[in-house]
């Protein structure tokens, strides 16, 4: 391991240069099962900068989900706070709202593609039809759909679908976008064209992307720092802050940087 890129956590870790627009203060969750208290997280502490993109890695069950549930608000900590802009995340989530994309189909299939990215801002915004329409049609250019306005989710291909639901999670401008495992679904060819487009959304916009994910690649290619997860309790085990050279471009993934913290990355997760 590189001891400048990878670091042990410690409670300063994670408090970057720009002002932390998320700051994750001695958070643990415990949750009571039948078979007794799961500690999913136990004492993490992290700031995440304004407009940064922050990937989070880690086997299977090691709280990467129940860390972005905590974060917004979805669940309450056992212990620790969370404060998103100085306020709490259920104060944050009234005034401000995240963007949320997930895994897999979140999108209702009786509606169009347009019709879909209406939604919030018909639910929630009460905007008026004309408008939302005109908004969606300008989400779904951003995300290289236009001419699928009208077309149903099961007449789209999966990375389609996913390109449908990032238009949505931006229906309504959020700051920040939590992604959890929104490429897991994708075929390798079309989750690297996400991910160009992903890079290429984030950058034309102030927008802060927290993105949890089982790829070390997807990770590295992405991010500017990585928040690398232990199970049993649910821990941050190191963050790393990506050297891989930007703007990227798909030569990146063959870079030295990119290859070195791919092998440290793999050993991180090893130990
Ligand atoms: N509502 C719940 N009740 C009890 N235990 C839970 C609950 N939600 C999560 N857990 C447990 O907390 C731990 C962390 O779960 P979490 O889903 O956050 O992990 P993860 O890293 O996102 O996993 P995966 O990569 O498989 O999605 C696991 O042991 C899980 O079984």
């Amino acid at each position: 391991m590189n001891a400048g890129s990878a670091r042990p956590l410690d409670p300063a870790l994670g408090k970057a240069a720009a002002p932390p627009v998320i700051e994750i203060d001695g958070v643990s969750v415990r949750f009571d099962s039948a078979q007794g208290p799961v500690d999913a997280l136990s004492d993490i502490n992290l700031g995440i900068a304004a407009g940064s993109f922050t990937s989070i890695i880690g086997r299977s069950g090691c709280g990467k989900s129940t860390l972005l549930r905590a974060i917004t608000g979805l669940i309450r900590p056992t212990s620790g706070s969370v404060q998103v802009q100085g306020q709490s995340s259920a104060d944050y989530q009234r005034t401000r709202r995240f963007g949320f994309v997930f895994q897999g189909d979140s999108l209702f299939p009786w509606k169009t593609a347009a019709g879909n990215v209406e939604m919030p801002m018909e639910v929630v915004q009460g905007m008026p039809r004309a408008a939302r329409r005109k908004r969606a049609e300008e989400l779904l250019r951003l995300v290289r759909l236009d001419g699928f306005e009208d077309h149903y989710p099961a007449q789209l291909s999966g990375g389609m679908r996913q390109r449908v639901s990032i238009a949505r999670a931006l229906s309504y401008e959020p700051e920040i976008l939590m992604m959890d495992e929104p490429f897991g679904a994708l075929d390798e060819f079309t989750r690297r064209e996400m991910h160009d487009e992903v890079i290429r959304i984030w950058r034309s916009r102030p927008l802060t992307v927290l993105f949890v994910t089982h790829s070390l690649s997807e990770a590295l290619y992405l991010s500017d720092r990585i928040v690398v997860m232990a199970p049993r309790p649910g821990r941050v085990k190191a963050v790393i802050e990506v050297e891989t050279p930007r703007p990227l471009d798909p030569s990146a993934r063959t870079s030295a940087a990119y290859l070195r913290q791919m092998t440290e990355l793999e050993a991180l997760l090893d130990a």
